[in-house]
Parts: C-alpha cells; sequence; structure tokens
C-alpha cells in the first residue's frame, strides 16, 4: 500500500514543520501498516498559520459573501469527483466501512452546496427607528482568524461543517485535525486549494493536540475556535478561550439513548438500535449507548438484537462484506475493553461480546466484538460514561413516564429517540426529553447538514453546528443606524428627551 506523506498547507504553501519531526498514522484494520507520515509541528509554526490567516482575512472579509459561497460550491463539486479515492482513504485510515466512508464525503458536499446557498442568504434585518429621517438595521459580520480543532470519527464531514459556514462568512480558518487520521485531512485541504481559495484562507497544521492544538487555543491572534472532542479536552478548550476572550463553539459527548415502549414497532426498533449502537462501531457522538426498554417487550426485543448482534461482520473497511470496523487506536481499544470489567464489577450481565476480537485476520487490528450489557440500572457507570465503542446497555422500564425521566438522567443531552405508534407519547417525548436532538421512530444517529446539530447539558456551550444556526457561530451582530435628515438632524437630536 502507498505511504503518504503529508505537509502543513501555510499561506497558500505545503510546507514541513520547522522542527522537521514525523509522526505516523496507522491502519486501524492492520496496525502494522502505515498510512502516511505528518508533521509535528509546533509553536512556530502556529504562529506562521495565524499570521497568514491574519493577513488573508483584511482582504476575504471584503470579498463579496455570494463570490466567497462560489469557492466553496466549487470544493463541493471537487469533494463530489473525488468521493470514492476519499472513502477508500477514510476507511483505510480511520476504519469505517467504505459505505460508510461515502457516507462521510457526501455529508462534506451537502455542506457545501448548502453553505454556498447561505452567501446569498446571510440575511440581517431592518427594522423602524425611533426617529424620523433614520434607518435601522443589522449586519452579519464575520468575526476573524477561527481555528478548528476537529476528532478522527468524521475526518471529512466535521472539518467541513466548521470550515464551509466560516469562510462564507468571511472569517479565515486554521485546521488542526486528529492526529489518527492526517491524510484524510490534507486530501480535504488539497481540494480546498484546488478550488482556488486565496493563499492564507485556508490553512492547514499537523500535530499533537496538547502542543498545535493548546498553542492555537491560547494564541493571541485567533478570536474562535471551534472544538468537537472529548469533554475533557472540551473543558479545556472552553477554560481557555473564556480566559483569552475568543468565541468558542464547542461539541462534546453524549450518552444517548432509544426508548423502545410496548407498542413500538420492533422490527423498526430493531432496526434502529443495530444501526445506533454498533454503527461506525459506535464512535460517534451520537451512537446509542443506551437502550431504554419497556418490561412487557423487553425479553423479546432482547432475543431479537442477541439475534442481529451475533451475526454482525467485523473487518476492515474496505472488504464489502464488513459491517463493523475497528476501533480508531490501541488506546481507544483499552478504554473500550475497560469498561467491560467496570460493567462486571457493577452487576452487569455481559449478553454478548465482552471482548477484544482476536480470531484469524482480527487479531492484526484493534477489534472489538459488538457488546450487549444486560440488567444496567441507571446509576451504573456503563449507563452515565460515553464509552466510544461497539457496546450498548439495556435498561428496564415500568412506563413511559419513568423511560423519559431515566433518558434526562445524565450529564450529556446530544441525540435520543423514542419508537411508539402513540402520537401523543411521541409529541410528549418530543416536549420533554432534554437534548438537541430527538429522532421519533428513527436510530439516535444520522443528523442532516441543514438542521442545527448539538446538544444542551455538558454536550456543548449552546451553539449548534450545521444548518443556518452555524452562521450564528461565525459572525458577529453589528447594528447600523442611517441618518439621511441631513441638516435637519441637530433639531431632533436636541428635541428627544
Ligand atoms: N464528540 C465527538 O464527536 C467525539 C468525542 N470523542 C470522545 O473523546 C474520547 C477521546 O478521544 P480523543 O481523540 O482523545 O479526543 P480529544 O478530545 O482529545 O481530541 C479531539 C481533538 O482535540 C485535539 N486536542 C487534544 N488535546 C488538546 C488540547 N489540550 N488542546 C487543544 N486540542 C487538543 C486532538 O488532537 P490529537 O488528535 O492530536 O490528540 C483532536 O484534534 C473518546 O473516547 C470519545 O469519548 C472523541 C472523538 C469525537
Ligand atoms: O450521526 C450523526 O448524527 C452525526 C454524528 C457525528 O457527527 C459525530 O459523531 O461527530
Amino acid at each position: 500500500m502507498t505511504l503518504l506523506t503529508c505537509r502543513n498547507y501555510i499561506n497558500g504553501q505545503w510546507v514541513d514543520a520547522t522542527t522537521g519531526n514525523i509522526l505516523e498514522s496507522y491502519n486501524p484494520a492492520l496496525i502494522n501498516e502505515v498510512v502516511a507520515t505528518f508533521p509535528r509541528s509546533q509553536t512556530e509554526d502556529v504562529d506562521k498559520a495565524v499570521a497568514a490567516a491574519r493577513q488573508a482575512y483584511s482582504s476575504w472579509r471584503k470579498v463579496p459573501a455570494p463570490t466567497r459561497a462560489e469557492y466553496i460550491f466549487r470544493v463541493g463539486e471537487l469533494l463530489l469527483q473525488h468521493k470514492e479515492e476519499l472513502a477508500q482513504l477514510i476507511s483505510r485510515e480511520m476504519g469505517k466501512p467504505l459505505t460508510e466512508g461515502r457516507g462521510d464525503v457526501q455529508e462534506g458536499i451537502d455542506c457545501a452546496f448548502y453553505s454556498a446557498g447561505e452567501g446569498r442568504r446571510l440575511f440581517g434585518l431592518t427594522t423602524p427607528s425611533e426617529m424620523p429621517n433614520k434607518f435601522a438595521m443589522t449586519v452579519r459580520m464575520p468575526i476573524g482568524v477561527c481555528a478548528l480543532i476537529t476528532p478522527w470519527n468524521f475526518p471529512v464531514a466535521i472539518p467541513c461543517w466548521k470550515a464551509m459556514p466560516a469562510l462564507v462568512c468571511g472569517n479565515t480558518v486554521i485546521l488542526k485535525p486528529a492526529e489518527d487520521t492526517p491524510a484524510c485531512a490534507t486530501k480535504l485541504i488539497e481540494i480546498f486549494a484546488a478550488a482556488g481559495l486565496p493563499a492564507g484562507v485556508i490553512n492547514l497544521v499537523h500535530g499533537v493536540g496538547e502542543e498545535v492544538g493548546k498553542a492555537l487555543v491560547e494564541h493571541p491572534n485567533v478570536d474562535l475556535v471551534s472544538f468537537t472532542g472529548s469533554s475533557e479536552t472540551g473543558a479545556f478548550v472552553g477554560a481557555t478561550c473564556g480566559r483569552t476572550h475568543k468565541r468558542v463553539c464547542l461539541e462534546m459527548g453524549g450518552k444517548n439513548a432509544q426508548v423502545v415502549m410496548e407498542d413500538a414497532d420492533l422490527g423498526l426498533a430493531l432496526d434502529g438500535a443495530v444501526w445506533g449502537a454498533f454503527g461506525t462501531t459506535g464512535q460517534r457522538c451520537t451512537a446509542t449507548s443506551r437502550l431504554i426498554l419497556h418490561r412487557d417487550i423487553k425479553e423479546k426485543f432482547t432475543a431479537m438484537l442477541y439475534e442481529r448482534v451475533s451475526k454482525l461482520r467485523l473487518g476492515a473497511g474496505n472488504d464489502p462484506n464488513t459491517e463493523i470496523g475497528p476501533i480508531i487506536n490501541q488506546k481507544q481499544l483499552q478504554r473500550v475493553n475497560e469498561y467491560m470489567n467496570i460493567a462486571r464489577e457493577e452487576g452487569a450481565k455481559i449478553l454478548i461480546g465482552g471482548g477484544i476480537a482476536s480470531e484469524g485476520q482480527l487479531k492484526e487490528g484493534n477489534f472489538f466484538l459488538p457488546t450487549i450489557l444486560d440488567n444496567v440500572t441507571p446509576d451504573m457507570r456503563v449507563a452515565r460514561e460515553e464509552i466510544f465503542g461497539p457496546v450498548v446497555a439495556l435498561i428496564e422500564i415500568n412506563s413511559f413516564e419513568e423511560a423519559i425521566a431515566i433518558l434526562n438522567d445524565t450529564n450529556y443531552g446530544l441525540s435520543s429517540s423514542i419508537y411508539t405508534r402513540d402520537i401523543n407519547r411521541a409529541f410528549t417525548a418530543m416536549r420533554d426529553i432534554e437534548a438537541g436532538i430527538t429522532y421519533i421512530n428513527g436510530p439516535t444517529i444520522g443528523a442532516e447538514v441543514h438542521l442545527p446539530f448539538g446538544g444542551v447539558k455538558q454536550t456543548g456551550n449552546g451553539h449548534r453546528e450545521a444548518g443556518s444556526t452555524a452562521l450564528d457561530v461565525f459572525t458577529e451582530w453589528k447594528s447600523v443606524y442611517v441618518d439621511f435628515s441631513g441638516s435637519l438632524q441637530r433639531a431632533q437630536i436636541d428635541n428627544r428627551s
């Protein structure tokens, strides 16, 4: 397999890091295979990228928004042309099945065309003034230099969700991608560069989070940080941005639940549970990690789930038979495995799975067996902490009210789902569930790019990505008063008490 060489992209040039130090990314399905080398950048590299982005900002902000949007439209067209190549790379470097890799790129394409449309819709409002001969209106202004710190689980979609609206709004950006997926980020930025964006408008700095990410978050010339990742790192990013007066948008974890009521279509609920819990190997912030089951259907539904899970095929993402890919890295694999000990100690029962997969080829990669934990109670750590792997916890409930109470009994609030045929319950759930996203008769995963994405409680900090709400992250409001009364103006001002 080809070994890829990644470089930083600063001020329109592909460059090595100042120190010349190199790191490697691996194929998680075949951990002996190095996919790419990439620079271990340092503060000097961050300084250069920030200076380039700052310089470019002074002219990019003045490019008309519809013209800025045309660049992003072109990125969408190029992503479409390179979709298969990118999907293959995602499968190889991140591990997700090829069909999901295509979905990852498709989200980037959808986001490009949606964001490009926003270039002609950056609406403000006009409102009557208190004064005669005066117009009052609001306009959206860009914020400046934006640092985008992204995870490995959606190595194309998440950088697109952040960069595309940021650029259409007139900001310049610096992407710091996850260490595990540098080649995906490099290919993506090659596409942005090929779309003809002026030098410095988009920059890429590879490296370690605690070095490059930290330097960006602390940098005095960065105006905004948009972060997706763990709660721990998010807390650091949020606190640092607070201290250094930066705007910050945080998208962190979830402990998402799917409720199955006794009147649900169980076949539909089963499809939702399998996809929600095990899709992307459970490595989605929206993954279903709790299944809240009404006691009347619990036994039957659990048997159906067991049957389906026992047949899930593990393998490398580029194998067309694969349904469940590997876990991203050894650290995550051990972390998921550790939760099995915690589950046992807490009294949960491992119905199926519960360990690292070591059969045949699987031992060459970071594979974890799809796992169902039964007899879980809401106070257990496996019911409260984000595991980020192919593990689902079953919790029994006796009533609709109990289901909603348990669903809400978490520090997180990203995605949620309920399967019921009762329209009154569906609407009550929609009203009472504490989460940024609620699905009725659908799984907790599969958000669409034109709706707000984000959560309540410790999932975020009140912002939403995607949709027109992304404009609220990447712009500031300016109120404009235009007085056209000429010499009459003095008298009017003086007369107002
Ligand atoms: N909400 C979501 O979609 C995601 C949630 N997670 C959660 O996070 C857990 C750990 O995953 P992990 O990949 O370590 O997540 P992190 O939060 O550590 O990583 C996310 C991004 O932040 C960067 N980063 C790390 N430390 C700092 C820092 N001090 N300052 C600035 N940026 C930093 C990382 O860089 P680098 O890669 O170099 O470390 C990466 O680009 C998972 O088990 C899961 O629970 C993980 C991924 C996505
Ligand atoms: O499945 C979804 O709804 C989107 C998931 C996502 O963006 C994430 O896990 O970070």
